[in-house]
This record gives C-alpha cells, sequence and structure tokens, in this order.
C-alpha cells in the first residue's frame, strides 16, 4: 500500500541519482530545474554555484563501490545564491542548501556556526522547516585534538546549533551522519517553506536518538529516524541498533537483517498510523537507497542481500565508508513516496 497523500499535488523535490559528473556539469534534466547536487566523488570539492547550479563534491567513492551525483529537481524556477560559505537554491516551496566545515583539531564550534549559518539562512529566506539533513564526517571514529570521536564532538556541534535555533526551526529532522573518505564535514540540508506541515518519526525499535544515554557522546545525536513531508517520506540512515545498542556485532548479515527489519516497522502502516500519517510503505517502496558498508570485503554480500529485499527498479548506491560506531557494518538510507 502507498501513503495516502492529503496534499493536492506534491511538490516536493524529486531525487535523482545521475552518473558522477565533471565539475562544471550542472546536468540539467528536461523541463526540470536542479536544485542542488552533490557528487559522491572520488575527492572533495568545495561548495559553489556551478552553472547557476548549488553544487558540492564529497569524498565518498572508491574502488569496487558507486561514484554518483545525487541531484534534486523541481519543475519550479529556482533562485541560487551564495551566502557567507553556503550555497542554496529555492523554489518556493523547498530550498537546498550545502556547507563545508574544513578539517581542524577540534569540530564543535565551527559545525555549531555552520548549521547556526544554514538555520539563519532558511529563517530568513521562509524555509524554517528543516526536514532532511546529510553529514558527511571525515574520521567519523576519529580522535579530535583532544582525543574525543570526532562524530561526538561533531554532535556537541550541531546539538548547540538546534538549541540556539530552536524557537525558529522546532524539531530535529531525519538525518545521515556517516564516514567520508576525505577529511572536513561536508553537510547538505532540504527545508520546506514556512508554515508546511512537516511529521518527524521515531522507530517502535529504537530509543530515539536525540535521548540516547552519555555513554554514546556528551551530547546525543539531534536527529529524527524519519520525516514526513509534502507525500514523501524521509529514511534515516539506519544500522543494527536495538533501543540503544548494537546488537550482532562483526555478523554484516544479521546487522542487515536488524536494519532491514528497523526499517520495516518504521515505514509500516502501524508506525505511520502512531504518528498521524495515514497509509503504510514496506521495503519494496524504498527509492534512492545509499548503503554504507565500513568493510570492502563485505560488499558483496550486503549487495546480494539488498538485490533480495529492495524493488528491482529502486535506485541503489553502495559505498565503502565508516559508519558512526565503530561496531556498526552497515547503514541504509532511502525515500518512499
Ligand atoms: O548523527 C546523525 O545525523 C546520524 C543520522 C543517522 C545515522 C547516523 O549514524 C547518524
Ligand atoms: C546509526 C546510528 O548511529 C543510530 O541509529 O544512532
Amino acid at each position: 500500500m502507498t501513503a495516502v497523500d492529503t496534499e493536492v499535488r506534491s511538490s516536493a523535490p524529486q531525487c535523482v541519482f545521475a552518473p558522477l559528473s565533471g565539475e562544471e556539469d550542472a546536468a540539467p534534466a528536461a523541463g526540470r530545474q536542479v536544485l542542488g547536487r552533490v557528487d559522491y566523488g572520488f575527492r572533495s570539492v568545495p561548495p559553489g554555484l556551478r552553472g547557476g547550479v548549488p553544487a558540492m563534491g564529497v569524498h565518498m567513492a572508491s574502488e569496487g563501490a558507486d561514484p554518483f551525483t545525487e541531484l534534486w529537481l523541481t519543475d519550479r524556477p529556482v533562485r541560487p545564491g551564495e551566502d557567507r560559505g553556503l550555497v542554496y537554491a529555492e523554489d518556493g516551496e523547498h530550498l537546498f542548501c550545502a556547507v563545508r566545515v574544513a578539517e581542524r583539531g577540534v569540530y564543535r564550534e565551527a559545525v555549531r556556526r555552520a548549521y547556526a549559518a544554514a538555520f539563519a539562512l532558511l529563517v530568513r529566506r521562509g524555509y524554517p522547516r528543516l526536514l532532511r539533513m546529510w553529514n558527511l564526517v571525515g574520521a567519523i571514529t576519529g580522535g579530535n585534538a583532544e582525543g574525543m570521536e570526532n562524530y561526538r564532538d561533531f554532535c556537541i556541534g550541531r546539538a548547540r546549533a538546534f538549541d540556539e535555533w530552536r524557537e525558529h526551526i522546532g524539531r530535529v529532522p531525519a538525518a545521515t551522519g556517516i564516514g567520508a573518505r576525505g577529511p572536513g564535514i561536508g553537510m547538505y540540508f532540504l527545508a520546506r517553506r514556512a508554515g508546511a506541515p512537516l511529521r518527524h518519526l521515531e522507530n517502535p525499535y529504537q530509543t530515539p536518538a536525540y535521548r540516547y544515554p552519555r555513554r554514546y557522546g556528551p551530547k546525543a545525536p539531534s536527529f529524527a529516524r524519519a520525516t514526513w513531508s509534502d507525500g514523501t517520506l524521509y529514511v534515516s540512515g539506519t544500522a543494527s541498533i536495538v533501543g540503544d545498542g548494537t546488537v550482532h556485532r562483526g555478523d554484516i548479515e544479521r546487522q542487515c537483517d536488524v536494519t532491514f527489519a528497523n526499517i520495516g516497522a518504521l515505514i509500516g502502516e502501524e508506525n505511520l498510523a502512531r504518528h498521524g500519517v495515514a497509509g503504510g510503505f514496506r521495503l519494496g517502496d524504498l527509492d534512492h537507497v545509499k548503503v554504507y558498508v565500513r568493510d570492502a570485503a563485505h560488499l558483496p554480500a550486503v549487495r546480494a542481500r539488498c538485490a533480495e529485499l529492495l524493488h528491482d527498479r529502486a535506485e541503489v548506491r553502495f559505498l565503502n565508508v565508516d559508519v558512526c560506531r565503530p561496531d556498526l557494518l552497515v547503514e541504509i538510507e532511502g525515500i518512499c513516496r
């Protein structure tokens, strides 16, 4: 069954996975405007307007994993802009923006500033309903200059920005926080106009990430398990976590199974009803799936499992990168509509 959309006509931007584009290639699609572009390629390229399109390159691909370009398309006219290191484009309903924090010894203050700058932009342009964020973090489980894990350091800065902007931005949305192969942190966001209704979902099998106990870091990760907006369900990066604990350490097959069970419960009819959303989805409805695999040797097994469970026409890309806990072997995100 497909979720029932109570809004008459969806204006949600369309996600497209295209071949990895050249730096100046804006890859316009027939009759559609590009709201944003992220190259999941072999090197990092700072955010900038390229051919009038906000674009950023993040070093995520490798031999044996899948380079690609993620495009966010709209059929409305787009206005791009640049603002203090942020690049963005808006179409009257949605805003895409990208920002990068360069490698440094301690990340939290630069992350807080980057998030605060993005929030200020969203509010100023009239798109305060943050609905999805991606955080591609170099050396995510490595130590910073204080010996704190970079991911935990990142989480402190992000949490501070949400605390400061709570009145304007509201609740935390769906997210991905995952390793990148190059240094620094690439971040990009989708937001919707003021007044647009969003629903942020939690998972019946998992403790909300923003309530994780202190043993996972001084500030709990600021994200929801999924966000429903405009007939679209954005599913956060999901892993083999039950409650707040990693399950099946060292067992890739069973970590895949728990990850898919978590996603199935999250997107199913019962959980959507719990959050006031009519309808429901199955794993076969997932599209624009990104599968993050820590160990390259596990790629064939994970590809095989995904081929069994996902629709054969779903767009799926596999990346060999670190996951935010050293004991997590796989993480999966996607979109249902
Ligand atoms: O911190 C995050 O934004 C995050 C979101 C999803 C999965 C994950 O490992 C991390
Ligand atoms: C994947 C992960 O880190 C989480 O769900 O918290």
